[in-house]
């Protein structure tokens, strides 16, 4: 099939926000920008997590319309276009309903960046965006909005659920379960008193190091 190997990274990345617990039944989805492509691979609407094949995976022009598949693309599909259309530089996009970041977004709250994790990460809160309805441009208008000019790669739509961007779809998928990694402990740390705000001189000192330094890095 046509773009087979991003049909195969798209495909093998839904089964991370299984495997992370990021998504109940069929919610949630995944998308990459076909490299060199006015296209992207989403995965099919409704259709059960332990069914979807890099065959069973639907291809996008970057107006959300199908071009190639056997099957409905996501309900989320205009969203991820408008972002593709409105952010060049992304070429991944997640969405979730994860527990505890959902827990946020329907407070209507934006995460603080009270752990270090989360300036490395996140390089400060985790924003809300706007309730928007499913289907139309309003997810992606509220994601382009938020996001743009923000280091965060994700943010809570209120109401709702995590939507992540990314360099690939997996730096998306990272910073999904990295939202709700984070999600889940500033929560528990509300539970057991006021967390302590990072300043801001310090935040910006681990997410340089996090994003620059660390890890592995290829000298060749
Ligand atoms: O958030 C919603 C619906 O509220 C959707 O994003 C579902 O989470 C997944 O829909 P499909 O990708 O299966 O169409």
């Amino acid at each position: 099939m046509i773009h087979q190997e991003t049909r195969e990274t798209v495909c093998r990345l839904h089964a991370e926000l299984v495997r992370y617990n990021l998504v109940a039944w069929t919610a949630g989805n995944v998308s990459e920008r076909v490299p060199g492509e006015d296209l992207f691979v989403i995965k099919p609407s409704g259709v059960s997590y332990d069914e979807l094949t890099p065959e069973a995976m639907v291809v996008c022009d970057l107006q959300g319309e199908l071009v190639e598949g056997d099957y409905a693309p996501s309900s989320d599909t205009a969203a991820h276009a408008y972002v593709y259309r409105h952010m060049p530089e992304v070429n991944g996009v997640v969405h979730t309903h994860s527990t505890y970041a959902s827990a946020w977004a329907a407070r209507g709250e934006a995460i603080p960046c009270v752990l270090t994790a989360m300036a490395d990460e996140f390089g400060g809160e985790i924003p809300v965006g706007p309730f928007a309805l499913i289907g139309g441009d309003d997810i992606g208008k509220g994601i382009v909005e938020t996001l743009t000019g923000h280091r965060s790669p994700a943010l809570l739509m209120q109401n709702h659920g995590v939507f992540t961007i990314g360099g690939s779809a997996k730096a998306a998928v990272k910073a999904a379960v990295m939202c709700e990694d984070v999600a889940r402990t500033v929560h528990v740390a509300r539970q057991l008193g006021t967390p302590i705000p990072i300043e801001q001189h310090h935040i910006d000192h681990l997410y340089d190091r996090y994003q620059n330094v660390y890890g592995q890095r290829s000298h060749l």
